[in-house]
């Protein structure tokens, strides 16, 4: 396999590869950008207009997403598959990756549109890192623009694997994308309603994409993600880049839940407390009137919505950032 294909090998062990650019038996053209980067290009005569972004690890302890792109990189460095579209590699956080952890000093997914400006340090460079690479990519003019940033989450969930949506004014939900989702294997999307700082929503926001954050089940060490099945992604992606998608039907969102954000919960100072037990789930439902949290300034969260579910609670983040989300079921009528 040509050495352009390890690049997790490579970003493991903080290496530059001596090559930068390899071509493969298909003449698909393999470009290291950076660390972590890689660009693939397919020959002229057989581009189809997709320029397809694919990141993960922007959690170092997220495994199961980092494999995932490992095995599409060597299918396409070994010429098993054969792009028609470009594509975009990345591996978000390559210290934490390094090192088995979600981030170093602090967390990268929440350093987008903007925010790595107001901050330092490795991680806030690395933020402005990856805008810049996705940016250039996605800088062609005339072409579809895709983005999937795959994470695997801290806790079990009820709904194993999901997507979150971006949001921004003026632009409506793709009921094709979400189509698209679901023959991936999704059995939930979360339609964001406002802007956030995460990767997918730079991409969204700022670059044109169709952009979504994948969560696809509990987050493991390297080795041990044989409880992840993502074999549905796995078949979609290589269907994705070899421009072979089956076409999708009408009925394809059938079985596909769907969820609005009734309330971001911040964590405003360290007396923050969140009246939830360590194992529970993600997409546990919350009765009204459940006291979910308190803070300083006698703040109290209490639960208001019917139907009310709560995603990645999270006690323990910085002051001012999410500690969780609460979640409310929806239906597709504002879809486009
Ligand atoms: O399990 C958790 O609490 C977090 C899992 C995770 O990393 N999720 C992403 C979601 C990004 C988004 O809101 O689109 C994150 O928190 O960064
Ligand atoms: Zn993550």
């Amino acid at each position: 396999m040509l050495a352009l294909g390890k690049l997790l090998e490579l970003t493991l062990a903080g290496r530059e590869p001596a090559e930068k650019t390899q071509l493969t038996v298909e003449g698909v053209r393999m470009r290291w950008l950076s660390e972590g980067a890689l660009e693939v290009r397919p020959p002229e005569a057989r581009d189809n207009g997709l320029d397809l972004l694919l990141s993960a690890g922007i959690h170092g302890n997220e495994t199961a997403p980092i494999e995932l792109l490992d095995r599409l990189l060597h299918d396409i460095a070994r010429g098993d598959v054969k792009p028609r579209a470009r594509i975009l590699f990345l591996f978000g956080n390559p210290e934490a990756i390094r090192k088995g952890e979600r981030f170093v000093e602090q967390d990268v997914n929440r350093l987008f549109n903007g925010r790595h400006e107001q901050s330092s340090g490795s991680e806030a460079l690395r933020a402005c890192e990856l805008e810049r690479l996705a940016a250039s990519f996605f800088s062609l003019p005339d072409r579809n623009r895709l983005h999937y940033d795959l994470h695997t989450a801290i806790r079990g969930s009820k709904i194993e694997q999901f997507a979150l949506y971006p949001w921004k004014e003026g632009r409506q939900h793709s009921r094709q994308e979400l189509a698209r989702l679901r023959a991936a294997g999704m059995e939930a999307v979360l339609l964001q309603n406002k802007p956030s700082i995460v990767f997918s929503s730079y991409t969204y926001d700022k670059l044109g994409a169709e952009s979504f954050t994948l969560e696809l089940g509990k987050a493991r060490p390297f080795g041990q993600n044989d409880g992840v099945n993502i074999d549905l992604l796995e078949t979609r992606l290589k269907q994705i880049i070899e421009g072979n998608e089956p076409p999708l039907t009408d009925a394809a969102l059938d079985g596909l839940q769907l969820f609005s954000v009734a309330r971001e919960i911040i964590k405003h100072s360290d007396s923050f407390r969140l009246n939830l037990p360590a194992d529970i789930e993600n997409f546990s439902e919350l009765e009204v009137g459940y006291l979910l949290a308190e803070d300083i300034a006698q703040t109290r969260w209490i639960i208001e919505e019917e139907g009310a579910r709560i995603i990645f609670p999270n006690p323990r983040v910085k002051n001012g950032l999410r500690a969780g989300i609460l979640i409310v079921p929806t239906t597709d009528e504002n879809l486009a």
